[in-house]
């Protein structure tokens, strides 16, 4: 790792009594929002959620038994920290609604692509503590990896702060704000591709005679397993694969396979372009 990111594995203290906004609880916030009840980082009445749609609000309020509302700047009067979970384009407008609430002892914790530390202190038009964050769906197992950044008036107790939300749903990691993009195209939009890759995986299970749910289960707990490999052993993945690469074996003829086919060469670009298109998607 570069001097300029560390993982942060030491357990942050959570602030009892703790106020957390969620402002467009969507897939993402919605994920947030479970995974903080469910591991006790709030109590349901000290969360309050929005939506655009009120039926939706009052879906997910019944759901969740949490203030779920349309209504952001009542959200935010209420919250300590606010998380800003709308689409990249919709944030300057939901700063400007907020506005008046973002006194300098709030903590804005953006999860919306692209959208800059900067940007949002522009908007809000004074000192505040911002920090931009980059969570991924398997946060919803508690699986989740998000790398976070502060923006220039965040104090350690409020990047702490940050840690231990994001703690809840997996591992953090604290980059500089140069690399959130790249963060965006790897792990944010990571899984998406990793699917792809475990539901091909399975279909060829099955083209070679396997029953799907077997495939299915196969494919994933092979996927599980390898990347524990990585993490846990430290190895560098080219030799665990060589590890099961047996001469003259069949593996390395399936590898031949993937290499003719340009599988490294198409991740690789599948990345680059998410990292490009997630520069763009502040400017709509
Ligand atoms: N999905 C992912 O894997 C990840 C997403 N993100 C980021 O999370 C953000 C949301 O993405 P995602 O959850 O996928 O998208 P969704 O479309 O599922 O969520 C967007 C949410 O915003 C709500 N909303 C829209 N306008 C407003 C408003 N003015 N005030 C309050 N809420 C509003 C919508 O309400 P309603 O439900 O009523 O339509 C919806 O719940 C994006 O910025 C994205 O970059 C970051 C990391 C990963
Ligand atoms: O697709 C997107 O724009 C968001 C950001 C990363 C994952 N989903």
């Amino acid at each position: 790792m570069s001097d300029e990111t560390y993982e942060v594995v030491a357990p942050v203290p959570v602030m009892p009594g703790l106020r957390v906004a969620i402002l467009g609880t969507g897939k993402m916030g919605g994920i947030l929002l479970q995974a903080f009840l469910k591991n006790n980082l709030v109590s349901p009445d000290q969360i309050f959620a929005t939506v655009h749609h009120p039926d939706r609000a009052q879906a997910l309020s019944a759901q969740f038994g949490v203030e779920v509302t349309t209504d952001n700047l009542a959200a935010a009067q209420q919250a300590d920290v606010i998380l800003l979970g709308v689409k990249p384009i919709q944030v300057p407008g939901v700063i400007e609604q907020i506005k008046s609430a973002l006194s300098p002892d709030k903590l804005v914790l953006s999860f919306a692509a692209s959208v800059t530390t900067r940007s949002i202190e522009a908007a809000a038009g004074h000192d505040l503590g911002v920090i931009r964050a980059m969570p991924n769906t398997p946060a919803m197992l508690a699986a989740g990896v998000t790398a976070l950044c502060g923006g220039r008036f965040v104090s350690e107790e409020q990047m702490a702060i940050a840690q231990r939300i994001f703690q809840t749903v997996g591992r953090t990691v604290v980059v500089d704000e140069k690399h959130m993009d790249a963060v965006t195209g790897l792990s944010g939009s990571g899984p998406a591709f990793l699917y792809i890759i475990i539901e091909a995986l399975a279909e060829a299970g099955v083209n070679v005679g396997l029953p799907r749910d077997v495939a299915t289960l196969l494919a994933a707990q092979t996927t599980l397993g390898s990347a524990r490999m990585v993490l846990e052993t430290g190895y560098h993945p080219a030799l665990l694969k060589d590890a099961v690469t047996t001469p003259a074996g069949c593996t390395v003829d399936g590898i031949l396979e993937l290499e003719e086919g340009g599988l490294r060469v198409t991740l690789i670009k599948a990345v680059k372009r998410a990292t490009q298109r997630a520069k763009e998607l502040a400017k709509g």
